[in-house]
């Protein structure tokens, strides 16, 4: 799939936002575009502002002014727990799975957590809530296959290698059918020959399923081989934007991965 760049709105907008912590500005007024279909890297140095920005556009964090805006429609009056529903889906840093809980149970949470049904409905096994829990197994069979898990798919977590539990992850972050996927450091923990797989991996989930991509990530090599586009925050200010290529030539970028002034 192509990004569509052109003349389509932004899918994910981040407009002018700022975060405050007592006295430090970790956002100060981010601003920069996501459209369908795009992988966009988030990158900058320690203390830069990209798990700030990560916890604004999963709510968990609150700016102080400026938006952020899902689809045109802003989503700074929704909780975390109606991202899911709203389409935007996320993975952990530090992988937050139910660790004794089947691979399977954990994927299918995920797509829980995107279907209507209530606790009512649910005991009262109405015939809708029948037809959804079908799909909710076919869903979560087919992430499954998708990711490779069918060895493990019901042994529990704990125990799996890191690489596979963050493979687990991905796929109940993907069981909520998101319109776009944060992750945040995927590629942390992993070896050299895992993060080539993890880079393939986010490729084909852009090019298959059409999932627009904010990636987190302090992993260079992979941030360059698989975004269209990177932005740089230094310090909360956005320093750069553009072409993983032009990122790399940018002065002001050096400098702040070098710590020194721009010459
Ligand atoms: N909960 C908090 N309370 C106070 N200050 C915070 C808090 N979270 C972040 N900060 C500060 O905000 C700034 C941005 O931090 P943030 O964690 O977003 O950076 P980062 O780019 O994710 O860094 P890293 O790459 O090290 O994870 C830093 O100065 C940090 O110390």
């Amino acid at each position: 799939m192509q990004a569509n760049t052109a003349s389509a709105p932004p899918q994910l907008a981040v407009r002018d936002v700022v975060v405050r912590f007592g006295g430090i500005v970790a956002l100060d007024g981010i601003a920069f575009d996501l459209h369908k279909g795009e992988i966009l890297g988030l990158i900058g140095p320690n203390g830069a502002g990209k798990t700030t920005l990560f916890n604004c556009l999963s709510r968990l964090y609150t700016p102080a002014s400026g938006d952020i805006l899902y689809d045109g429609n802003s989503v700074l009056s929704r909780r975390p727990h109606d991202m899911p529903a709203i389409g935007i889906g996320r993975s952990f840093q530090n992988v937050a799975l139910f660790q004794r809980m089947t691979v399977r149970d954990n994927i299918r949470v995920g797509a829980h957590a995107a279907s209507r049904s209530d606790f009512f409905s649910d005991a009262l096994h109405l015939p809708w809530v029948r037809r959804q829990e079908a799909a909710v197994d076919a869903t979560v069979s087919e992430l499954i296959d998708y990711l490779g898990l069918g060895a493990v798919a019901d042994l529990p977590v704990e125990g799996l290698p890191f690489g596979t539990r963050k493979r687990v992850e991905i796929a109940r972050a993907l069981a909520i059918r998101p319109g776009v996927l944060l992750l945040d450091e995927p590629a942390g923990g992993l070896n050299h020959d895992e993060v080539g797989e993890l880079g393939r991996l986010i490729k084909s989930i852009r090019d298959d399923r059409g999932v627009t991509i904010l990636l987190v990530e302090h992993h260079m090599g992979l941030v360059m081989s698989i975004s269209d586009k990177v932005v740089v925050l230094s310090f909360g200010r956005k320093i750069a934007e553009g072409t993983p290529a032009e990122v790399q030539q940018n002065p002001d970028v050096i400098a702040a991965y070098l710590g020194g002034p721009a010459e």
